[in-house]
């Protein structure tokens, strides 16, 4: 699928303050449509009373500032995708980069009725604070995808615009993740001969694999994106730096929504660097992946998309399939 033809500049990452949705939603609706099909990757605007992602990353940093013995005993499960990935456990770059990740990182799944489906006795004095982020993120969510549905001009007989949002809301599987991300300082393990990229990997290239993420950074920066998204071959990869803003949040579109979207909409692929100055800080981050669950992978009803691409063989019926798919290749096959 062809996603990019020409490179992007940082000023094609729009700030758009979702809040316009009330007094215009056309415009907002077109801002978000507009990021999304050229650049997959837009900045929303954090109102200042919202504090959700703080008191999130504070209970973030307590967890990974564990023994690791003790992070152990919420190991990843691999059937659920849910729980701890110790450090270099995962690789989502398995073309160019030949160890795992350096990174560690927690995914909690979806609480159901604001209960959690894991062992999560760490945070078990914490549940509010993980409830409310929740609740944040779904909102989030669902004015992104009204947006989407609007400037998609979905027909009203197809839902309009809750096209998305109500999908999503009647998911019988919502398989969403809240990944909570630690990038540790560069040690004598940071060996940056071994990726042909040449560069110094936090997390290695990749695209998501569900439908939207919301990304918040905490104050380090070394995520970017990759202008030239098609471009396989290391040495001609053009990246851009995608800055850290305090009142920001970043989302990005995932291989879902390009998929049911005939590519109209862009998975673009990303990555985490070391930046100069920042080797010797930690990174934290926190990833919001709405994955798409039982939701069928079927194209969306708008009169914009470009029509199916003849030579693309449909491989995964829906977005758990297509996920189960890529898990096993991000953790070398054990799943
Ligand atoms: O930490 C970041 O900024 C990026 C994380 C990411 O891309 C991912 O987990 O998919
Ligand atoms: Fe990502």
């Amino acid at each position: 699928m062809t996603i990019q033809k020409e490179n992007h500049t940082i000023s094609d990452i729009p700030v758009i303050d979702l809040g316009g949705m009330k007094d215009n939603l056309k415009q907002t609706a077109d801002q978000v449509l507009h990021a999304a099909k050229n650049i997959g990757f837009l900045f929303v605007r954090i109102p200042s009373e919202q504090k959700e992602h703080l008191h999130m990353f504070e209970k973030s940093k307590e967890f990974f500032a564990l023994p690791t013995e003790d992070k152990m005993k919420y190991l990843i499960n691999p059937e659920t995708n849910l729980g701890y990935s110790a450090m270099r456990q995962e690789m989502v770059d398995t073309e160019h980069v030949k160890k795992g990740d350096f990174k560690e990182s927690l995914n909690l799944g979806r609480l159901i009725n604001g209960e959690p489906q894991q062992d999560l006795a760490v945070f078990a004095d914490h549940m509010d604070t993980l409830r409310q982020f929740q609740a944040r993120c779904n909102s989030i969510v669902c004015d992104l995808m009204e947006c989407l549905a609007v400037a998609l001009k979905i027909p009203e007989e197809n839902g309009g615009r809750y096209y998305f949002s109500k999908r999503y809301l009647n998911d019988s599987a919502p398989q969403d993740v809240i990944r909570l991300l630690h990038y540790p300082p560069m040690d004598d393990d940071t060996n940056n001969d071994d990726n042909s990229e040449g560069k110094d990997i936090r997390i290695g290239r990749h695209s998501d694999y569900g439908m939207i993420t919301l990304l918040w950074q905490s104050k380090v920066g070394g995520l970017q994106i990759q202008s030239n998204n098609e471009m396989q071959d290391p040495t001609k990869m053009s990246w851009l730096d995608v800055p850290v803003l305090d009142d920001c949040l970043v989302v990005n579109v995932g291989d879902c929504l390009q998929y049911w979207t005939n590519g109209y909409l862009k998975s673009t692929k990303h990555r985490v660097v070391f930046k100069p100055n920042t080797e010797q800080t930690p990174r934290y981050s926190m990833a919001y992946f709405v994955q798409g669950g039982e939701m069928a992978l079927d194209p969306v009803p708008s009169a914009l998309l470009p029509s199916k691409d003849a030579s693309e063989a449909i491989e995964f019926k829906t977005s758990t399939e297509y996920l189960k798919y890529r898990l096993s290749v991000t953790y070398g096959g054990d799943y």
